[in-house]
């Protein structure tokens, strides 16, 4: 299993380029199967979750062309309805293939997603509203077995803000007979990008990015092209990473307007930006100051960012308190963070970080995506060397994390198998 070696460099400098939005870009592959014709999405980052997503599609037998930060589908070639445990269990988010599915060939095997590392992540608001829509649903053998001979428009109201919730049932709703409105429904960037893209299609969706979206049922979509939005999470984290080690970085190939209230947090802490358009420049700082936050759904502080600032705020000199409204267990970084030095107490869904703390390297574990990126960020200010083991996890949602950290003057190596690796790595960057 893949580990990386850190060791505390001092300052990151330069320029780092932002990849496209992992969780655009995934209900983006999915609305390929909405379609007989080609979609062709470019900005694609290059994580595993989208290779994971393509072998999904392949598997119902779309023809997918993978390119360098680009993917052509053809969903004309379609023949299965079946998205497998074995895939599945490695991607939560193959639940996006349900309502496509559903919507274009009148029913879905899809496999349980089940829980992850960060809480339980029932699906059932989606399948209450599919079923709303006409469907036919049973859970058998480990499976949601979905069908209907055509969808039909319906008034959804989600008790829960869900991203992919909304995702789903809005493209299973582009093909349905009538209008489909969706109340609560989720406000986050990627949802908005999703129904440009279906609208590009030929779809007829309105008020995509507000809590209220209307879709009104056509016959069928067609191919067409499009961008996928830069991943504001990604952003996010390189902005911590800078600010953590007081550097002076430019992040481009971004849109800052994606990351209102994190960007905001990080004003209130003394981080001093300039935000433009396309670009983050992030300078250094004497000091930070603590700030209090709670996730809460976008336009809110997203939960895809707390580990993240937790790891910054061990820097602020005072008390912060992090409060996580959306999931359970979304905590998994802390004891990892406190064997580095810091101080957090758990306080129910509250964090309190007590800062400054000067962090000691130490060999940690990655237990989730954004837990990773959190020990990640602990690692580049740290005494000596970190070792942070189960990489897979960064895998899925960072593109090249330790290319684009080592071109900012970050010591950072991947390495492969052993102990003697780590200790072989430790040599070679400690020389460099
Ligand atoms: C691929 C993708 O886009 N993943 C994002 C998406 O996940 P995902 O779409 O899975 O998260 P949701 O927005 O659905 O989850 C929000 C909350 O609603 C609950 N819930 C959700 C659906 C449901 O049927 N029943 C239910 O109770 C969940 O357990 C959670 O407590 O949004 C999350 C919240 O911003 C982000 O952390 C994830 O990075
Ligand atoms: C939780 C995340 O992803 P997923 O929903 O795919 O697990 C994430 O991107 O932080």
């Amino acid at each position: 299993m893949d580990k990386l070696v850190i060791i505390g460099n001092g300052p990151l400098e330069g320029e780092v380029r932002i990849s496209g939005a992992k969780n655009a870009a995934l209900p983006s592959l999915a609305a390929s199967i909405l379609t007989a014709d080609t979609l062709h999405l470019t900005n694609l980052p290059m994580v595993r979750d989208i290779h994971t997503m393509c072998s999904l599609l392949q598997e119902m037998g779309l023809n997918v062309v993978l390119g360098d930060e680009e993917v052509s589908l053809f969903g004309g070639s379609i023949n299965s309805h079946i998205a497998p445990y074995q895939l599945v269990k490695t991607m939560r988010a193959s639940i996006l293939v349900l309502g496509p599915l559903l919507a274009r060939l009148g029913e879905a095997q899809v496999s349980l997603p089940g829980g992850c590392a960060i809480g339980a992540r029932p699906v059932d608001l989606h399948l209450s509203a599919l079923e709303k829509m006409g469907a036919e649903i049973k859970l058998e053998h480990g499976y949601i077995d979905a069908k209907a001979k055509r969808l039909k428009g319906a008034e959804i109201f989600f008790e829960k803000v869900t991203v992919t919730g909304t995702e789903n049932i809005m493209m299973a709703a582009t093909l349905a007979e009538g209008t489909t409105v969706l109340l609560n429904a989720a406000r986050e960037p990627e949802v908005e990008d999703l129904a440009i893209l279906l609208n590009a299609m030929g779809a007829r969706i309105e008020g995509a990015g507000t809590d209220r979206i209307v879709i009104h049922g056509v016959d069928e979509l067609h191919g067409t092209h499009h961008s996928i939005i830069p991943d504001r999470i990604e952003t996010g984290t390189y902005v911590c990473a800078t600010a953590v080690t007081r550097g002076r970085v430019s992040i481009t190939n971004t849109a800052p307007k994606y990351l209102g209230r994190f960007l905001e947090a990080m004003q209130r802490a003394g981080l001093p930006m300039e935000l433009h358009e396309n670009r983050i420049e992030v300078f250094p700082h004497d000091g930070l100051r603590p700030c209090d936050v709670e996730t809460q759904p976008h336009p809110g502080f997203p939960t895809d960012m707390q580990a993240q600032f937790m790891a910054t705020m061990t820097q602020a000199k005072g008390v912060s308190t992090i409060t996580e409204t959306i999931f359970e267990n979304r905590f998994n970084h802390v004891p990892e963070l406190n064997r580095m030095g810091a101080h957090i107490q758990i306080n129910g869904n509250t964090a309190v970080t007590s800062g400054v703390t000067p962090l000691s390297g130490a060999q940690v574990m990655a237990t989730d995506l954004r837990a990773s990126a959190s020990l990640v960020i602990a690692a580049l200010i740290a005494d000596q060397e970190t070792t942070i083991d189960r990489i897979y996890h960064l895998d899925r949602g960072y593109y090249d994390l330790e290319g684009k950290l080592r071109n900012l003057g970050a010591k950072i190596r991947r390495i492969k198998n052993g102990d003697s690796a780590v200790r072989e790595a430790v040599d070679a960057l400690s020389g460099s």
